[in-house]
């Protein structure tokens, strides 16, 4: 069966609207601002989308584009900036910086308080520890879309592929925190398939088309498709795991839409706690 993340992140984003609706009537408009380094024409589309779905949503958006050559101090600056700018309540800066940039600095720079793409190392604690803060939102979207089909974690082995900072390392700790036995799968990992083959739950994030194959799979497991290649194609090859698979996310249409719907509402929560404050 399908998980319909379309489906589940319009309900979010339904909600997320009308929230966005009583705010504006209280004269406060959310505000998420995107921070793009360079030109990757890729990341240039995820930016759109994100802006388009903040629009659809009644939610403004500010964008700041950095040309590639940027020092990590002027990065850092810029976030610091809209740290501080009382219009803005949640900041997004997209992953991956070209390489000379320290990434980690440039997260740091957001202000926790509007770290509604939960990036941070204040927010990636408080997840860890079961603290309030915002997650990270592609592993949020895909513990809510897991939730959504009521899919059991107690006890259950969750393989995740990946262990990047915005998306592998924190959905292995979502996971954890609800009582799955985690394993985490990389680069340097001797027979991955190994691993997945006694996955309940997969979850593939390696940027990598195509790349788990329906051998890979334990039947019956609920696959998790977080890659999102050029093409829209994304890190499982789903011909090959559909059959094998008892709940499986398509791409486009899976963990995508949820990422968006997640990041929205966390922006509009930063907005809610921002009127509180004043
Ligand atoms: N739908 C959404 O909202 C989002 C989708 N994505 C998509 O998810 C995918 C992953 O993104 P992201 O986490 O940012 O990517 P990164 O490139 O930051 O991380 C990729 C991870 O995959 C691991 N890896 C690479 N090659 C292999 C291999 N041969 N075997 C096992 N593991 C391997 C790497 O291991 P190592 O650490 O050892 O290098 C790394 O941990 C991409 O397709 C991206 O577009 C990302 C974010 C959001
Ligand atoms: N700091 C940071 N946070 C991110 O969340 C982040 C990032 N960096 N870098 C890049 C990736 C990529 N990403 C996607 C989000 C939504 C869709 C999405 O909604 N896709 C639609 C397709 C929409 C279409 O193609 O029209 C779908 O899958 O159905 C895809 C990809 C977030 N990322």
């Amino acid at each position: 069966m399908l998980m319909d993340g379309t489906a589940a992140a319009k309900r979010i984003v339904d909600q997320a609207a009308a929230d966005t609706a009583a705010l504006k009537a209280d004269g406060v408009t959310p505000c998420l601002a995107t921070v793009l380094v360079g030109s990757d024409p890729a990341s240039v589309t995820y930016v759109r989308m994100k802006q388009n779905r903040s629009a659809k949503a009644g939610i403004g958006s500010w964008h700041v584009e950095l040309p590639e050559a940027i020092t990590t101090r002027t990065l850092v600056a810029a976030l610091t900036e809209l740290s501080q700018d009382p219009d803005v309540h949640g900041i997004l800066l997209q992953h991956p910086v070209p390489p000379h940039i320290d990434e980690r600095a440039a997260f740091e720079a957001i202000a926790p308080e509007k770290d509604v793409d939960g990036v941070t190392m204040h927010s990636f604690a408080a997840m860890a520890f079961g603290e309030p803060g915002f997650v990270s939102a592609t592993p949020g979207g895909i513990l809510r879309l897991l939730d959504e089909y009521e899919v059991d974690l107690a006890g259950k082995h969750a393989v995740v592929v990946g262990r990047s900072p915005i998306l592998g390392k924190p959905v292995g700790m979502m996971l954890l925190a609800r009582d799955a036995t985690v394993t985490y799968c990389h680069s340097r990992t001797a027979d991955l398939a190994s691993y997945t083959r006694q996955a309940d739950i997969l979850v593939a994030a390696v940027g990598k088309p195509k790349f788990i194959t329906g051998d890979a799979i334990k039947p019956g497991a609920v696959v998790i498709d977080a890659g999102y290649n050029p093409g829209n194609i994304g890190d499982v090859d789903f011909a090959g795991a559909v059959d094998k698979a008892s709940l499986i996310t398509p791409v486009p249409g899976g963990v995508g839409p949820m990422t968006i719907a997640v990041l929205l509402e966390q922006t509009v929560a930063a907005a809610k706690m921002a009127q509180r404050r004043l």
